[in-house]
């Protein structure tokens, strides 16, 4: 199966960078940004195309394997990078998600954990509604025995500007199934992602 966008309830247009970088344009001249000198000239294009960039998810092959040797321990993936974007400010929330499950029927191929992430990280979004979106589309599609997803995160506009909390970060978590409702597989995922065990 190959997940695109729509796939995960994104069902926005492909960007319209002409009118993107026309209305950036617009938006930097109303804050006083002189766009005159050459240099700035073609700021408002690299604007749209990078807002495009943080905005558009790539598609990818979702591929899963029998489990033969009927692996039932956790398989997890840590650190893997989160770049999104904050649905109120518009600035980036940066940091690392951590995501593991226990396998049932299928066992997912190792780099579709940071796919899923990144497909769902690509939008206007708030990290709990991202930590929980991982979780619930991984229980469906790969129905395994459990999932657990922890992301830490600096939100840009929590630490740039407003109230300016430099080094704060967030912590968010969603487990499901087996890691939410058993202590010892609960304590062991959390422990694995550098919580310890709660
Ligand atoms: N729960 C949650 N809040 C977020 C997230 N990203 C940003 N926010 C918060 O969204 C809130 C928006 O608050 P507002 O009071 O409308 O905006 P603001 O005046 O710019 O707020 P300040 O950031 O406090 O200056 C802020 O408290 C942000 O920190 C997120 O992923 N989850
Ligand atoms: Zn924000």
């Amino acid at each position: 199966m190959t997940v695109t966008a729509k796939h995960v309830g994104n069902t926005r247009p492909a960007p319209d960078l002409a009118t993107a970088t026309a209305a950036a344009a617009t938006f930097l001249d109303a804050l006083g940004v002189d766009l005159s000198p050459e240099s700035l000239q073609e700021t408002p294009a690299r604007m749209a195309r990078a807002y495009a960039d943080l905005l558009t998810a790539r598609e990818f092959k979702l591929t899963t394997f029998d489990n033969d040797e009927g692996y039932d321990e956790l398989v997890m993936a840590r650190n893997i990078p989160i770049r999104s974007v904050c649905e109120h400010h518009l600035l980036p929330f940066i940091g690392v998600a951590h995501v593991g499950y226990l396998p049932a029927a299928r066992i997912l191929g190792l780099s579709k954990l940071a796919r899923v992430v990144e497909m769902f990280a690509h939008g206007t979004q708030v990290q709990e509604r991202l930590t929980k979106q991982i979780a619930d589309w991984l229980i469906k599609e790969l129905e395994p025995n459990g999932v657990g997803v922890v992301i830490e995160a600096e939100h840009l506009c929590m630490t740039l500007r407003g109230v300016q909390a430099v080094g704060a970060n967030t912590i968010t978590s969603s487990m499901l199934g087996v890691l939410r409702d058993d202590a010892r597989s609960r304590g062991e995922f959390l422990a694995a992602a550098g919580l310890g065990g709660r």
